[in-house]
């Protein structure tokens, strides 16, 4: 499903009215229509009391159609106009009329008027402000919101809730806190990304006439990641079957590099993972001296010892040892657990260039390439070569601010933006981490993960991810596909084991790979 942003919704809009012909006012009929219908539903019977809050644009112009049909399902409505409706221009100067002829109640309200009577209402709609919005809400609308919060009454948005920024999913002061949003047409980024989720409330998509091919036509390349959209847009079309002629040299052979003596599990975790998500083969190479205390734990993957000088961690390992290794694998996971050593940053840069195994970096190796970012005089990992074959890094906000050499704030205020310029500028693919995962291709393209949940912000879920990621590409998958996939099935499996738990909270990293 199609992603949009405020100047893209825009440029769509303007190109089916005027290119195709769709008419303005019936796309607004269409809209107002299903946002009633779903704030029907959210009211749960006939005869109920809706209070529509319309602001001056053609939000309210649908919020003032919603009245309307509202009213035709058989209930009692009102308009507060949160504008002197006098003021109205175009269609919603159109919906004003038509709602005067028809004799709908409405008042106009002013940051002067006193407090609306909300027992007088059972529910909300919110058409104050839509993708045309800028900054705070001002005068009586930030007024009507507050109010609006405080009545306790379930509020339906229309479009998106009033007060959050469409692009990027920040809420200014105040922000309508949404049992539902109706999105017309196609989601929006701000729904997508936190804050902004968390205020829209459950997020329903409606469509109302404008085409899918308006927003292809505008080059919308933002996408949510569902099952249509693994097969249609993402090639990945039946991923869970396989062909019965095959053996485990079919499905790749992940190496998985990673544990250090006081992080064992990480290396445990992402190999097992690896081999829960459908390889042929995992090797595990982890420093030798603590190998022995592995052994049996995972009966079914291959551990391979690799000479640390009796350190029992990566210090002494050689990158030439790991290009070695890596030959004939078909992916090769780094970081998880591994710790940092003196001159890491120099020990990655002679595996990146040394082999030519797909990579997924995750953890330290993130830290690592940030040290080379830090060091400006030689260009920073921007200045690195380009591989041939794929990179896919997997950061945390943290981790990836210390890439970017920015805060945690700056990257969670965009991170759809932040991941697409980094994959662009650096030709990988990026995975940023987080509650709506985004992941970019080197090519532009942004894929958000809907799976997961707040259960998952434990110990070892990135180790899992990461696991995940090299197997779908150790079996053939290219890094987009693999990163999207991988993402939407670990947050799957998170869901699952969630569901299945009293609480979120208790939900731990290796119950995601049992659901996997
Ligand atoms: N063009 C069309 O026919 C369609 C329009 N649609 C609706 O139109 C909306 C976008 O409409 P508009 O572009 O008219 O914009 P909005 O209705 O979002 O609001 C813009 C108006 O609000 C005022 N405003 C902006 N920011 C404000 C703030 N912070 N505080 C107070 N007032 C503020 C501006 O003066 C402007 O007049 C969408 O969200 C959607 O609901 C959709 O129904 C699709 C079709
Ligand atoms: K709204």
């Amino acid at each position: 499903m199609y992603v949009v942003n405020s100047r893209e919704m825009r440029a769509i809009d303007h190109y089916t009215i005027e290119q195709i012909g769709i008419p303005a006012l019936v796309l607004m009929e269409n809209a107002g229509r299903a946002v009633a219908e779903e704030a029907a539903k959210l009211a749960g019977g006939d005869s109920r009391r809706f209070a529509i809050l319309v602001g001056k644009g053609n939000n309210g112009g649908d919020g003032i159609v919603a009245a309307r049909h509202l009213m035709e399902f058989g209930n009692e409505v009102k308009l507060i106009y949160a504008t002197d409706p006098a003021t109205f221009e175009h269609e919603a100067a159109i919906q004003r009329d038509i709602a005067r002829k028809l004799n709908i109640p409405y008042e106009n309200y002013s940051e002067g008027s006193p407090p609306i009577p909300w027992r007088d209402y059972d529910v909300i709609v919110d058409a104050l402000l839509g993708t045309g919005s800028r900054g705070a809400p001002r005068a009586a609308y930030a007024k009507l919101i507050d109010e609006a919060n405080g009545s306790g009454l379930p509020i339906c948005s229309l479009d998106i809730p009033s007060g959050l920024d469409p692009d990027n999913g920040g809420v200014h002061a105040p922000c309508i806190r949404a049992s539902c949003t109706v999105a017309l047409a196609f989601s929006k980024r701000g729904l997508e990304q936190q804050p902004g989720a968390d205020y829209a409330g459950r997020v329903i998509v409606r469509a109302i006439g404008i085409p899918k091919a308006a927003a292809e036509q505008q080059g919308v390349h933002t996408f949510r990641i569902e099952e249509p959209l693994l097969s249609d847009t993402l090639g990945l079309r039946n991923y869970e079957q396989r062909s019965s002629d095959t053996n485990k040299g079919s499905f790749g052979h992940v190496l998985v590099a990673a544990g250090s003596l006081a992080m064992s599990g990480a290396g445990l975790l992402c190999a097992k993972a690896a081999l829960r998500a459908g390889c042929g083969l995992v090797t595990w190479a982890l420093p030798e001296s603590w190998l022995p205390s592995i052994v049996g734990q995972l009966p079914e993957i291959m551990l391979r010892g690799m000479s640390d000088q009796g350190l029992g961690d990566w210090s002494r390992i050689t990158p030439q040892a790991l290009i070695e290794l890596s030959e004939k694998k078909a992916a090769l996971v780094f970081g998880p657990g591994v710790g940092r050593f003196t001159d890491d940053t120099a020990w990655l840069r002679e595996l990146w260039e040394g082999t030519s195994c797909p990579l997924v970096l995750d953890a330290d190796a993130l830290n690592m390439l940030s040290g080379s970012s830090s060091d400006s005089g030689s260009g920073g990992f921007k200045a690195w070569p380009k591989r041939s074959s794929p990179v896919i890094l997997t950061p945390h906000p943290g981790e990836m601010a210390r890439l970017c050499g920015k805060s945690v704030k700056d990257i969670q205020m965009d991170r759809i933006a932040t991941a697409r310029t980094f994959a662009e500028e650096h030709g990988v693919t990026l995975v940023l981490k987080g509650a709506h995962t985004v992941i970019a291709s080197p090519a532009g393209d942004v894929f958000i993960n809907p799976t997961g949940n707040a259960g998952m912000a434990t110990g070892g879920t990135g180790d899992v991810l990461a696991g995940i990621t090299a197997s779908l590409l150790a079996q053939g998958k290219t890094a987009i596909q693999a990163a999207a996939l991988g993402a939407y099935l670990h947050g799957a499996a998170g869901d699952r084991v969630a569901d299945s738990r009293a609480y979120k909270a208790s939900l731990i990293a290796s119950d995601i790979i049992e659901q996997l």
